[in-house]
């Protein structure tokens, strides 16, 4: 599992140690942290470091204090080593040995215009202006600096243009948050001290970040709960609903889904058979008749049923995708958001939700339907706004209507009511295609009918985060397998689901065998 934390969070963290007199021995960790991924990143791409040119942009605080003594050291191992000063103000000690090594100091608002360009053709432009400190978006110098280059280092690079690393966080990143306040330098990689931002792995600050890459400097100890949490490929045999011996289809659970409607079939077909595909006791379907021909033929696994919710005795209900202008089957997703049960609520269910959710009821908007959503309480934001803050906005919903939020987007984003978070990056951008969220429905809903509160707490989650954390799983297995389904080009929503077998057999097996890694 991977952990991060608000900025503020680290500070605190910190804080103990400064009072000690520890800061300059955190700075060292810090920086030479900073500096060994640099090393890595040149000698993957130019087989040395000896000879390459590095630029370092150093803001007037820690950040820059960090950014510099890495540029020492790799003006030590024989770097043509180049510090920007941002500030009027900058680190003391730290800009010395700087100096010490060989390095060249020029001030960004004294520069001439052609500073960007000559910047741009360094092998390595590190980003040392702004970390927990800041507040708000770049200013004078450094920000004219920043955009200018911005204009002239295109992402993804595809390997030309310097290798951009971030130090802490990309200047400009929210590390709360993860808004981004322009301009800011996209990074190939973040190194990040201490522990994760929560920044760093959510959207959009997650797109700015790159990689990421967290240097241990002991804060350890006096780190507290993560404020977000990352489910990754080796938690899931811990958490996934293994069958035993003794198991049968309704011991293992069984997923009620009421799905589709007399003018939109495929998303009850797709939904169907991706819960299948995850692995469930049985899947029952409630809907138009014509749907149930089709999944006689598609999913004949899936059992057909007729009359209410309450009649057809399920673990966990699905609702919502496709059900739209069917009286009948809002009546459905209305009794199952009524029935106490673990219900995953799509698409046209979202427009029915009652005034009381518990966490159980997991709902799965994307951006414009979360706008409908908070709409719903009182809440007037535009889609624009949800996409610049997805982390700040799902938690928001999640708290006021209390039931667990998933967030689609390039990193999903689950928030509980009780305000915990977790974030999944696993997905590939090829899965944008229609049906996609269909595919994820199924297989959350099958893992809400299955997963084991027991499996859970043993894991280490607590109670209140139990269906976030099962929301988080399905959107690490959806990525997964999107992943595998694409393969590098075009997928659909229907490869998707039949990739879940392989995919979650793989993450079942030996460590070094599982995908994701
Ligand atoms: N947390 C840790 O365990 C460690 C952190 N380290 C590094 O330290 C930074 C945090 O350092 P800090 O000095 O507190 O803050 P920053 O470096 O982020 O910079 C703050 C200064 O920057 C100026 N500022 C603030 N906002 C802006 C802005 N929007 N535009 C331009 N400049 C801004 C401001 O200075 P002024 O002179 O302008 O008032 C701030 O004082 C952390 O990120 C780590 O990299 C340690 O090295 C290791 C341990
Ligand atoms: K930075």
């Amino acid at each position: 599992m991977i952990k991060a934390w608000t900025g503020n969070q680290i500070r605190s963290a910190e804080a103990p140690l400064l009072a000690n007199g520890q800061g300059p021995e955190l700075m060292q960790r810090a920086a030479h942290g900073l500096a060994n991924a640099i090393v890595r990143g040149l000698l993957r791409r130019r087989g040395q470091v000896y000879g390459s040119t590095v630029a370092v942009l150093a803001g007037s605080g820690n950040n820059g204090g960090d950014a510099l003594y890495a540029g020492a050291f790799l003006a030590r191992r024989g770097a043509q080593a180049t510090a920007v000063l941002t500030s009027a103000r900058w680190h003391t000690e730290a800009l010395a040995a700087f100096r010490r090594a060989g390095g060249t100091v020029v001030q960004a608002g004294q520069a001439g215009p052609a500073l960007a360009g000559e910047l741009a053709a360094a092998d390595v432009l590190v980003d040392g202006i702004l970390g927990t400190g800041a507040s708000g978006g770049l200013r004078g110098a450094a920000a004219g600096l920043v955009a200018a280059l911005q204009e002239r280092i295109s992402r993804p690079t595809n390997g030309t243009g310097p290798l951009v690393v971030a130090c802490d966080l990309p200047s400009g990143v929210d590390a709360d948050t993860g808004q981004l306040h322009q301009p800011v330098l996209r990074a190939d990689l973040t190194v990040t001290f201490g522990g994760a931002k929560l920044g760093l792995l959510t959207d959009p600050g997650a797109g700015a970040a790159g990689r990421v890459w967290t240097v241990d400097i002991g804060l350890g100890p006096h780190l507290p709960e993560p404020a977000l949490r990352r489910l990754d490929p080796g938690d899931v045999p811990a958490l996934w609903p293994v069958p035993g011996r003794s198991d049968h289809k309704y011991t293992r659970g069984v997923l009620g889904i009421a799905a589709g409607s007399a003018s939109y079939h495929g998303a009850a077909l797709l939904a169907a058979r991706a819960a299948v595909a995850t692995g469930v006791g049985m899947v029952r379907y409630l809907g138009p008749g014509e749907i149930c021909g089709q999944l006689n033929l598609l999913a004949p696994e899936v059992v057909c049923g007729s009359g209410t919710i309450a009649e057809n005795r399920s673990q966990a209900w699905l609702v919502g995708p496709g059900a739209v202008a069917d009286p009948e089957q809002a009546q459905r997703a209305r009794e199952a958001l009524a029935s106490g049960l673990p219900v995953v609520a799509d698409a046209g269910a979202l427009d029915l939700l009652p005034a009381e959710l518990g966490p159980h009821v997991i709902l799965t908007p994307h951006a414009g339907e979360l706008v409908r959503v908070l709409a719903g309480q009182g809440v007037s934001v535009d889609r624009e706004q949800v996409e610049a803050s997805p982390a700040e906005f799902a938690r928001l919903a999640a708290g006021l209507t209390g039931a667990t939020v998933l967030l689609k987007g390039a990193a999903t984003v689950v928030a509980s009511p009780a305000g915990t978070l977790f974030s999944q990056d696993n997905a590939t951008a090829w899965m944008a295609t229609a049906g996609s969220g269909d595919t994820l429905a199924g297989i959350l809903g099958a893992l809400a009918a299955t997963v084991r509160p027991q499996d859970l707490d043993r894991a280490g989650i607590a109670a209140p985060d139990h269906f976030a954390a099962v929301a988080a799983l399905a959107a690490l297995v959806h990525g997964l397998a999107g992943t595998a389904a694409a393969a590098g080009g075009p997928t659909s929503a229907a490869a998707i689901g039949h990739a879940v077998p392989a995919v979650v057999r793989a993450l079942l097996r030996e460590p070094e065998q599982r995908p994701g890694r």
